[in-house]
């Protein structure tokens, strides 16, 4: 079976992103495409003192095979980066990245697209509407739910509702979309992480899942028959769980994926159990998306103090998914 063909956008180049992508040379890794402005990136690795050999690259050329050499595909910045320091005129040319490697994984020639940190807020400063990854890319791929998934040391955390003022969580959580969650969460689990019957575990909303009512009806109302019609269709799920009870270790050992209700629920936890360790994996898309587990850390890029293993097992869990998906299609014999 042929090396998965990976695509690293950079992300925010004032960020780590650049750090962690030129140090990757000092890995072993299969060969992948990086996508971002070259000077950014040689004058970064300069700056770190890292000796890395990066070599222009674009879809007309044979994919890189050169393991010592840093394959790029040049999306220039508007203006020069220095590290820490945002501007939005760059911005564009964050997106403009995003936007090549869907087209080039459409067109069937790629097969992964990892993400570097972007930053939401400097995108959003430069005019330009975006919530996060999760979200744009949904929306590029034309498809109305995707589901965010993060996972790290054996914990696997989805979130029902992703970048949402916290305000707006409780009206967005209905019946007929936390059903569709739910059937991205089992149908990933199985397709990509190869486990047949999932166990899942669901948080409540409200403290103490609401209390039988006493503290918000959301549990009784809305997740509870969720969970009955799909306990009804054989499925090993449960809850609603208050989530300070479901995120105890009891619980989650025989646990194969939480879905917790937003965004500020479930990450803590995962990020407490994983930080610097875990991936984030968008499930429902057509196209295979891993990412990292943090931001940009602006105050980290150009130090030589930025943590690479999350962005390494976002590289291998993405080349994972990609075989896997590759064994699913192969007819049984
Ligand atoms: N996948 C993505 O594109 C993500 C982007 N972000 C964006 O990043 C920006 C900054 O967000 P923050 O909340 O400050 O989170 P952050 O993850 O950038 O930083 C949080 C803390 O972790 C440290 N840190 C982060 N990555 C590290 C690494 N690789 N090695 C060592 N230490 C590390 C930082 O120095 C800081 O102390 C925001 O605009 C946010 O939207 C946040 C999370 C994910
Ligand atoms: N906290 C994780 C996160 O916000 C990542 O968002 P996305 O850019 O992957 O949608």
């Amino acid at each position: 079976m042929s090396q998965p063909r990976l695509l690293l956008n950079v992300g925010e180049p004032a960020g780590i992103g650049p750090d962690l992508c030129v140090a990757l040379a000092q890995h072993a890794l299969p060969p992948l495409v990086l996508i971002g402005d070259i000077d950014c990136l040689r004058h970064r690795a300069l700056q770190l003192g890292i000796p890395v050999a990066l070599e222009p690259w674009d879809p007309d050329m044979p994919w890189p095979a050169d393991r010592h050499v840093l394959a790029v595909w040049p999306v220039p910045l508007a203006r020069p980066c220095r590290a820490g320091q945002l501007d939005p005129a760059n911005a564009p040319a964050v997106l403009e990245g995003l936007e090549r490697a869907v087209s080039l994984l459409q067109a069937g020639l790629a097969d992964a697209l990892v993400t570097g940190p972007v930053h939401k807020g400097v995108i959003n400063d430069a005019g330009i509407p975006f919530s996060g990854h999760t979200e744009y890319l949904a929306a590029r791929c034309g498809q109305s739910e995707v589901l965010m998934l993060l996972a790290g040391r054996g914990l696997r955390v989805a979130l029902a509702t992703t970048h949402l003022p916290l305000r707006d969580v409780a009206a967005a959580i209905n019946a007929d979309a936390l059903e569709r969650s739910l059937r991205l969460l089992q149908q990933g689990l199985q397709q990509d992480f190869g486990l047949a019957e999932p166990r899942i575990r669901v948080t409540g909303l409200n403290p103490h899942a609401g209390e039988s009512g006493h503290l918000g009806r959301e549990e009784i109302e809305v997740i509870a028959p969720v969970i009955n019609k799909l306990q009804s269709e054989g499925w090993a799920i449960t809850g609603p769980w208050p989530a300070d009870t479901l995120f105890t270790p009891r619980f989650l050992e025989d646990t194969d994926a939480v879905l917790a209700m937003y965004h500020d629920q479930g990450l803590p936890v995962l990020k407490y159990h994983a930080f610097g360790e875990a991936v984030n994996i968008t499930l429902g898309l057509p196209i295979v998306r891993t990412s990292v587990d943090h931001g940009t850390a602006l105050e980290l890029a150009g130090t030589g103090r930025a943590e690479i293993h999350s962005l390494l097992h976002a590289i291998q869990v993405a080349a994972e998914i990609v075989r896997q998906r590759r064994l699913n299609r192969t007819p049984e014999a």
